[in-house]
């Protein structure tokens, strides 16, 4: 589905990422770890063709993303999804209204009322998206990026801020797709517990790089007694 090699990109001089190699097959849920300012969200606009890069082979669905046609551009970009932060729009609509809207956007064979139910939203759906509460929000976002049955999704920190039943909710919402539609999950997050129990990978990005990308329990093995005890011993405090 997506193959890395050698990213380079700086933001005013200034690098970012110095040669990161990544791999992502079909129907892996993907776990993006590394401290604030590591280059993780960086990473992940790049792959969905929003950012530019200076060096380095950028390949999603087959195709090289320094050699884009338009026409290119918009296959990939139909192919994925994603909830990026933060999630301020759709003020004036409601739950069931934005769910509408973006099923005609995608032109989206998925039911509405199976959204619904699968993704628990009935008791809110006539609730406006500004009233909702930060992990309402995010359930919702998650149901419409759903929507367009996408090859590939990308969640950038879709559990921060959330309290535990809301993230296991939301975790369970993400496996279950995954499965269903044998689509990949790319994520970030800090929550070392999620990359444990639901990530089938874990690419940590160390000083513009990926460190490491591999299982977590190839990491456990190693004989680290946790994720957060891997991560608390391989990476540096500021
Ligand atoms: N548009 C931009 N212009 C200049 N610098 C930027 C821009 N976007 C990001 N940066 C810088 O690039 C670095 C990486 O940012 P990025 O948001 O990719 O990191 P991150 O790993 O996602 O961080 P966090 O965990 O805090 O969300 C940071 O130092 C950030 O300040």
């Amino acid at each position: 589905m997506i193959k890395v090699k050698n990213l380079h990109k700086s933001y005013h001089g200034k690098p970012v990422l110095k040669g990161l190699d990544f791999q992502a097959n079909k129907g892996e849920i993907i776990g993006v770890i590394g401290k604030n300012g590591a280059g993780k969200s960086t990473f992940l606009e790049i792959i969905m063709t929003l950012k530019s890069y200076d060096e380095g082979e950028v390949n999603v669905f087959g195709h090289d993303l320094k050699h884009l046609t338009e026409q290119k551009q918009q296959a990939i970009r139909s192919n994925i999804s994603a909830v990026l932060q933060p999630t301020e729009f759709y003020k004036n609509l409601k739950v069931v209204e934005l769910l509408r809207l973006f099923k005609a956007y995608y032109q989206s064979d998925l039911k509405i009322e199976q959204i619904i139910e699968d993704f628990k939203l009935e008791s809110h759906k006539k609730t406006y998206f500004e009233k909702l509460s930060g992990g309402w929000k995010q359930k919702v976002s998650l149901a419409i990026a759903f929507l367009s049955n996408p090859k590939l999704i990308i969640l950038d920190e879709p559990t921060t801020g959330l309290d535990p039943h809301m993230r296991n909710t939301l975790w369970s919402y993400i496996a279950k797709y995954n499965r269903k539609t044998g689509g990949t999950v790319i994520l970030t997050t800090h929550y070392m517990d999620e990359i444990e129990m639901y990530c089938d990978k874990v690419c940590l990005i160390n000083d513009g790089k990926a460190e490491v990308l591999t299982t977590p329990e190839n990491i456990l093995a190693r004989g680290y007694s946790s994720i957060n005890n891997f991560y608390l011993q391989n990476v540096e405090a500021i």
